[in-house]
């Protein structure tokens, strides 16, 4: 390591940086008592300064104390003596040639600059700090200011006067103090060298940190050490810093890279015109399942996203469609879920198996932390699949955890608030969650939906619910077997056609490929007029996006009045707004999958026809014969009706009893006259209690509430 001169150093740079301070000072305010000194900018200013990149990286702390005083000279001869000037830091930005992955952060680089990326893993609470010491000599008063650099050791520092030399004391009343937050980030599985290695973490103590609790984000800090025990001489990495970024979305920074890449946009652009590209590229994204293609699709569809649309208060539509498989044991849910969640850094896995209620949401814990009380925040899988999706696998196996998915879907936001910590946290992600019906396998004697042991208020929230069978079928088995048996032997023999590359007409299409026409479409890059927005500072407000056409509207509006016309009179009620909402989001979605400027018929159909897939399996009510909404809703027309029969009973014995009450055998006795069999009274009269119509004062006696 090149020794630091200061001497050396202010001889070949101080007026330069000065001038650098002078030109920002005299045209930004400084935020949050944070001076960033850019390095990028400043050797784009001064290309000939190039070592001072390396001197930044070698000696930050002493480069920093240097700074600082240049920094305070331009202050004064431009606003004068300011006693907050003590308080300002200099934070470095966008240094060169320091990137690290937390994997790689050593001892070789203590006391270095270094720039990571990294997750959100826990978030303590924001803590004073004191940054700028004052010491007060005992003996003839006089006062020093010292920063502190190193949180876990005071300095011990001895009065400067001439004829003096004693301890001074530190005086906390005229010591200044900044904000301080301690975090642990941890390493993306992306950017593992092994993905299946358990992803490393580094802590990090942001100074002047504005509180961040979750998110992907670019950390530039010095690396700096802890003694792990007193008389030990062994010491525990950490990183000091007081540069945070959170990292631009994912969409925004792959958009980028696909636009500066003209080869690229030809084939994507190619790609998008061809005749069923839609359905070609939803078989090749889950390629180690065979069959269910309707359910590819509309997972297809779900990874392109609907239109960002914004009310006129700013306020985001919700432009994710959430997706339930129910399926039968061994038909490949997990598979499907496990395939998606590896598909983009932003899309997370979790299964309700393992997972706590906090753990998909988030959690507020008690930890041993370095500073503040313990309290720390640990983002759960729906924040880390912020902008991206939420795998959740065997759903229904936690009843408690399904009260916290519910919230997620509902807000989009995770709220916090415990141990003093208030916070609410993004939770933007589409959900693709999977389980098996309620015994396991789906009963042929039973609607589908008796069978979802899964409460009506979360059944609701998702679009698209899938039953997928595991029905004996000759032909469907022979692929089956076909299938999985060549994709054994493709991997045994690395000869990859199943697992491998696709040709489209010509057009070698693999996962990167794949990939990135998902990001080029979702993000809708292939409208020329976002070109520029991308490659500078995304506004997604003004973003260009597919808009629903004249006929487009008609053919769903039609197909609405039609099925809402099937509820009139008695029938029960087929379809509701929030399907309506389903299909214009699933309409989109197709018309951005095949790269349209607009959402036409063919898009509109689509849509209905996957709406359609879904309702005839689960709002079907054998008993009617018809479509019923109610019953993804949790009653079908008919059991409503069945509920209606059964209060008018319990008020009709209630009201000829001596004690007001409607015996529960007399009720089962007398609605068996309606058709209603006793096991299904004794349900009935089960979800009257739950929603609160009847209660029962005395056991097996009822009375309307
Ligand atoms: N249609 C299919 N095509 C190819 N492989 C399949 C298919 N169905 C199941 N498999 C294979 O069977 C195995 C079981 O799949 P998976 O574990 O995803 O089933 P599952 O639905 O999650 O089962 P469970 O509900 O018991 O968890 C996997 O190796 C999967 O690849």
């Amino acid at each position: 390591m090149v020794e630091f001169d200061e001497e050396t150093f202010l001889s070949l740079y101080r007026d330069k940086i000065k001038a650098f301070i002078r030109d920002i000072l005299s045209t930004n305010l400084i935020r949050n008592n944070i001076f960033e000194f850019d390095i990028e900018e400043f050797l784009r200013t001064y290309p000939e300064a190039c070592e001072i990149n390396d001197a930044i990286i070698e000696h930050p702390r002493k480069v920093e104390d240097v700074l600082n005083y240049l920094f305070r000279e331009v202050y004064v001869e431009l606003f004068g003596e300011d006693k907050e000037i003590g308080k300002i830091q200099i934070a470095f930005k966008n240094p060169i040639g320091c990137e690290k992955r937390i994997e790689d952060i050593s001892s070789s680089d203590i006391s270095k600059l270094v720039k990571f990326e990294g997750v959100i893993a826990k978030a303590g609470k924001v803590c004073a700090l004191l940054k700028k010491a004052c010491y007060v000599c005992p003996r003839c008063g006089n006062i020093r200011y010292v920063t502190i650099h190193n949180y876990f050791e005071l300095p011990k520092i001895r009065c400067n006067n001439k004829d003096c030399d004693s301890e001074m004391k530190l005086d906390l009343e005229e010591s200044s103090y900044i904000n301080i937050q301690e975090l642990e980030i941890q390493q993306p599985i992306d950017l593992m060298k092994n993905p299946d290695d358990p992803p490393r973490s580094i802590k990090v103590f942001l100074e002047n940190s504005e509180g961040i609790y979750s998110g992907r984000v670019d950390v530039v800090g010095m690396v700096m050490k802890k003694r792990t025990r007193p008389n030990l001489p062994v010491f525990e990495i950490y990183v000091k810093s007081n540069y945070i970024k959170l990292n631009e979305s994912y969409q925004k920074i792959e958009v980028r890279d696909i636009l500066n890449n003209p080869d690229l946009i030809e084939i994507l652009n190619e790609l998008g015109k061809k005749r069923g590209i839609i359905d070609i590229l939803s078989q090749y994204l889950i390629p180690q399942i065979k069959g269910y293609e309707i359910v590819k699709k509309a997972i297809f569809l779900q990874q392109i996203k609907g239109c960002m649309k914004f009310l006129p208060d700013g306020t985001p539509l919700r432009r994710d469609s959430h997706i339930l498989l129910i399926t039968d044991p061994g038909i490949g849910k997990s598979t499907m879920l496990r395939r998606i969640a590896k598909l983009f850094p932003q899309n997370a896995y979790a299964s309700v198996t393992t997972a706590t209620g906090g753990g998909l949401t988030a959690n507020v814990v008690r930890e041993s932390t370095e500073i503040g009380d313990g309290w720390v925040v640990k983002p759960g899988v729906f924040v880390r699949a912020n902008e991206g999706t939420a795998c959740i696998d065997e759903l229904t196996v936690d009843k408690n955890v399904m009260r916290y998915i519910l919230e997620a879907m509902e807000s989009q936001t995770i709220h916090v608030n415990k141990g003093g910590i208030n916070v609410k946290l993004p939770a933007k992600c589409a959900v693709l969650a999977a389980c098996n019906p309620k015994r396991g396998r789906f009963d042929p004697n039973m609607g589908v939906i008796e069978q979802i042991d899964i409460p009506a208020p979360l059944l609701s929230r998702f679009d698209l619910i899938f039953p997928l069978k595991d029905k004996p079928d000759r032909k469907k088995d022979d692929e089956i077997a076909e299938h999985i048996l060549n994709t054994h032997i493709e991997t045994a023999t690395k000869e990859f056609k199943i697992l491998g590359e696709i040709d489209i007409d010509g057009i070698k299409v693999d996962e990167g490929i794949l990939k990135n026409y998902i990001i080029y479409a979702r993000t809708c890059a292939y409208f020329e007029e976002n070109h520029a927005l991308y490659l500078g500072d995304v506004d997604e407000r003004k973003l260009k996006t597919p808009h629903l056409t004249d006929k487009a509207k008609k053919i769903i509006k039609d197909y609405y009045i039609n099925m809402r016309k099937l509820g009139e009179g008695d029938n029960p009620i087929p379809i509701t707004a929030r399907q309506l909402e389903a299909i214009i989001r699933i309409s989109e979605m197709h018309a951005k999958a095949r790269l349209s400027r607009k959402v036409e018929e063919e898009d509109a159909k689509a849509a209905i026809s996957i709406i359609e897939e879904c309702l005839k399996e689960i709002a079907y009510d054998p008993e009617t014969g018809a479509f019923d909404i109610d019953k993804v809703a949790g009653t079908p027309k008919s059991k409503m009706q069945k509920m209606d029969i059964i209060l008018d009973i319990i008020k009709e014995l209630s009201a000829i009893s001596e004690n007001n009450l409607a015996g529960e055998d007399e009720v089962i006795e007398k609605a068996q006259e309606y058709g209603i069999s006793e096991l299904e009274c004794e349900d009935l009269l089960e979800k009257l209690k739950k929603n609160g119509e009847i209660f029962s004062p005395k056991f097996g006696y009822y009375r309307v509430t």
